[in-house]
């Protein structure tokens, strides 16, 4: 009941902080007008009993109160659902918001790795525009109370007996919040089968896979899985809509037996002259309007409850998450980077994938992290970026904790390009410029990154230059190669010229041997700029064999590192790849 309390309040709360008038309009509103519909059967009873009894002023009124009424009702019906759907967009479009800046705006990526978070997160993405409704669906449930209070007042007044005919609509709404609750729990028990069924039409239907899919004949398969997953999700679904449909079957044969011993009761009280015809005829307007009432405050309880669900899904998983303070205006002193006895295991993981590491990067060297796949490198550019934090042990940078760090700060002086880069869908100078927001508008400050990048001549290539829409789902829109896509990655990790540190892991995966040799040599043999601290992690060792420093990683653990010459001379793990390496190039190329 408490969880159901927090979702009212959430929802009012947002749709008065959205629209404060709106609100208080659409508010009072919905129970006046549920009130003032209940005064029409009155009407109809006093023009019934005054035509029986033919006088004139009991008639006149009813009649003058039921045209008043039913044109009001009709009127302000109109404004007051204008008003609603306004206010409820408003409130679904202010939920959005929240859940975009709850979703990017998390300081690290350890939720990812919850599976509950991502049913969560699956669950309420797919429900959020319910969240907007909610406020409907917590007005019109005002607006049916209303009408259900005024009719049992009024039918007190006929009969005391027929004022408990309301309460028969009691075990019909309990039935149906059963019957809601069934089908939420069996939601979530199933949340994560349905995840699986969604990824797996996100699979047929992404153009990523299109081609695997093809080559592999995979599409009967996926689209069995996906079928078998549907069936799965839907027994346990519709089981728990059928258990709960029998209550409320039973719930309704009650309240219909009710209704009509209601109106035998008040039929024979006018055979016997204890009642009026008019109240005879109160009865049966307020019996039939109960019963429209009903129906609609089962239909009512029903998205009222579901709503509140969706409501209290966002509570727990935005209520409970906040994102991590990353405020303060600290700045990461310049210096050596380094870790101490840095042990990781990824979240949900169950060993170590970095083990007790112990490095220095210097201040203003270029490192490179190198080891087979899986042994780490990516590991470290995370913990450097702040994605995630160590399990055990501490990064320093000059001399600062990093887990001490305003990582909102530490963020901004430092620049990337990740092995999975983002494709950004947006005019050419926005895929760039995103890599430093402030200086999104700055036309130069977007060349000179592209140049840095070695991406001009791509540039030029295209229709509309900087102005060209990239994406071909995208009316005018051009698609690139995956390495002109990195080009572009690159250039944007270019827009922080001053960065206090560079990460690129596996900067140069898609460009071809020129453009990787150009480019990490602006890297590797960088200009006078000596104050900014580069991490490369790249498989291809010739090319980064002039870095400051090379560390060999092997299992989590750094296993070797010193210049080239440095491990050449020492014969071991990294002499070895080298030899490797070169012994293959010299046979493809000859
Ligand atoms: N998101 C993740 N969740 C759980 N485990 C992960 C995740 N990413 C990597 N790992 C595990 O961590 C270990 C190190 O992975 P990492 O990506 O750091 O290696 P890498 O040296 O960069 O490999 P590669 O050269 O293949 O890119 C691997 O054993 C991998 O299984």
């Amino acid at each position: 009941m408490s969880r159901m309390g927090a979702a009212i309040r959430l929802l009012i709360g947002i749709a008065f902080r959205v629209s404060p008038w709106r609100s208080t309009v659409v508010l009072l509103l919905a129970p006046l007008l549920g009130a003032a519909s209940v005064a029409q059967g009155l009407a109809l009873q006093w023009m019934v009993d005054g035509a029986l009894r033919q006088q004139v002023t009991p008639l006149t009124n009813g009649a003058v109160l039921l045209v008043v009424v039913t044109v009001i009702i009709h009127q302000v019906t109109a404004a007051a659902a204008d008003l609603r759907t306004r206010l409820q967009q408003q409130v679904g479009l202010e939920f959005d918001r929240r859940l975009m800046t709850f979703f990017a705006g998390r300081a690290g990526l350890d939720h990812y790795h919850d599976p509950a978070f991502l049913d969560a997160a699956t669950l309420l993405r797919a429900r959020r525009g319910e969240l907007g409704n909610a406020f409907a669906a917590v007005v019109e449930n005002l607006n049916v109370l209303a009408r259900f209070v005024a009719a049992a007042v009024l039918l007190v007044s006929t009969s005391p007996v027929l004022a408990l005919l309301p309460l028969v609509a009691l075990p019909l709404a309990l039935a149906t919040r059963r019957q809601e609750r069934l089908v939420a729990e069996a939601e979530h028990e199933t949340a994560e089968l349905d995840r699986q069924r969604r990824d797996l039409f996100s699979l047929a239907s992404d153009p990523a896979a299109a081609r695997e899919l093809r080559l592999y004949r995979l599409t009967d398969e996926i689209a069995d899985r996906h079928r078998r997953a549907f069936a799965a999700v839907h027994r346990v679904r519709e089981n728990a809509r059928v258990r709960g449909a029998v209550a409320v079957m039973l719930a309704w044969t009650g309240f219909v037996a009710a209704l009509l011993g209601g109106l035998a009761i008040t039929l024979d009280g006018v055979a016997v002259g204890t009642a009026s015809p008019g109240e005879a005829v109160l009865v049966v307007v307020l019996g039939t309007r109960l019963t429209t009432a009903t129906t609609s405050l089962t239909q009512l309880i029903a998205w009222l409850r579901r709503s509140l669900d969706t409501a209290g899904l966002y509570l727990r998983l935005v209520g409970e998450r906040t994102a991590a303070a990353t405020g303060g205006d600290r700045d990461a002193p310049s210096g050596d980077i380094v870790f101490e006895k840095v042990s990781f295991t990824y979240p949900g993981g169950s060993s170590a994938v970095l083990d007790q590491v112990d490095l220095c990067l210097p201040a203003g060297a270029t490192v490179a992290l190198v080891g087979a796949n899986g042994a780490g490198k990516s590991t470290i550019v995370a913990l450097l970026a702040g994605l995630y934090q160590p399990t055990a042990g501490r990064i320093s940078i000059g001399g600062a904790d990093l887990a001490d760090l305003p990582l909102d700060r530490w963020r901004s002086r430092i620049t990337a390009c990740f092995q999975d880069f983002c494709q950004f869908e947006l005019l050419l100078r926005e895929t760039v410029g995103l890599g430093d927001v402030r200086a999104l508008p700055d036309s130069s400050a977007v060349a000179t990154a592209l140049d840095l990048a070695g991406a001009q001549g791509l540039v030029r290539n295209l229709p509309a230059g900087l102005d060209t829409q990239l994406g071909s789902a995208l009316p005018g829109g051009v698609d690139l190669s995956t390495g002109q896509w990195q080009k572009l990655a690159l250039a944007r990790a270019r827009m922080r010229p001053d960065a206090q540190l560079v990460l690129l892991d596996e900067p140069a995966a898609s460009l071809d041997p020129d453009t990787e040799a150009a480019l990490l040599a602006r890297y590797l043999h960088p200009p006078q700029q000596r104050r900014t601290t580069t991490v490369v992690v790249s498989h291809r060792l010739t090319t980064v064999r002039a870095a400051d420093l090379i560390v060999v990683l092997d299992g989590g653990r750094v296993v070797e590192q010193g210049t080239h010459d440095e491990l050449i001379e020492q014969a071991g793990r990294y002499a070895e790849m080298y030899a490797l390496q070169a012994a293959a190039y010299a046979r493809t190329s000859s």
